[in-house]
């Protein structure tokens, strides 16, 4: 096993991140890579962070286009400028640390057992399956959903101040968007948490019903997380379009396949 000692006691862990995610949308189980592989982990993210695509996106929290018809005073009207940036899972070398976390069969079955699902898989995206998020100093991740119900992620290198996860536990939900809800929190008048992650703290989060952010990064140092995707069904591709959001490129896989997995019919 890669990272999972069989010292630990898995069935415990599991059960803890499933209370959480049940009631908070989210759990972290600190220390979860070890002095050692963080050592690794922050030499990897330093050495891919000059690969990550950098274009200023101006997006709203659902990452959708601007629509005039929706009502004045929703929460799509309202912009900000994306400023963090993705290393594509192509751009990590073969062999990372990361990458075999990333398709680790008892990861794979630890990530499954804490979401409550029979099985995932690593998307078949050669691009965004796994990503490392790089927030520069001065630039943050602002207020939005994930199109993904779940994501996994891992701190590899801590900025000096700033760059705190923030996020509003199921502020929607598969059935309502809660507008209202998500207008007072990008107006700072809902509950959000804050988490005090470290490097080798691994996150478990339903992104696609939390509200979240990652706050401005000042100091010198960069924020890098590894971001992990999964998806029930095997055979998941992003779309198109974006994919060149996100990459500045796409791949013969995303051309192969515009068709994707929607569980809900939430605004993206
Ligand atoms: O980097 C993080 O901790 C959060 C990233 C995130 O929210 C995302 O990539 O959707
Ligand atoms: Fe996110």
């Amino acid at each position: 096993m890669l990272l999972i000692d069989d010292a630990v006691d898995t069935a415990t862990l599991v059960a803890r991140v499933r209370r959480d995610l049940a009631t908070d949308g989210c759990s972290v189980v600190p220390d979860f890579a070890g002095p050692e592989l963080r050592d690794a982990l922050r030499a990897e993210g330093v050495a891919a962070a000059p690969h990550a695509y950098y274009d200023v996106e101006t997006v709203n929290v659902y990452n959708t286009a601007p629509d005039p018809s929706l009502p004045p005073g929703h929460p799509a009207h309202r912009t900000t400028e994306r400023g963090n940036a993705f290393v594509a899972r192509d751009a990590l070398p073969a062999g990372s640390v990361l990458e075999r976390l990333y398709t680790d069969p008892a990861f794979l079955r630890f990530v499954a057992d804490c979401f409550g699902l029979e099985r995932v898989h690593p998307l078949a995206d050669p691009l965004s399956g796994l990503v490392l998020n790089v927030v520069t100093p001065g630039r943050g991740h602002p207020w939005h959903f994930d199109t993904n119900e779940f994501t996994v992620s891992l701190l590899t290198q801590e900025p000096d101040d700033g760059g705190v996860f923030e996020y509003c536990p199921n502020i929607r939900t598969a059935g309502a968007e809660n507008v209202d809800d998500v207008r007072a929190a990008l107006e700072g008048r809902f509950p959000s948490r804050r988490l005090a992650l470290r490097p080798g703290d691994l996150q478990l989060f339903a992104g696609r019903y939390s509200l979240h952010r990652v706050t401005p990064v000042t100091g010198a140092t960069a924020r890098h997380s590894a971001i992990f995707a999964y998806s029930e069904r095997p055979g998941v591709v992003g779309t198109v379009a974006r994919t060149r959001q996100l990459f500045g490129r796409v791949t013969p896989a995303h051309r192969a396949a515009e068709a994707r997995v929607r569980v809900d019919r939430l605004m993206d």
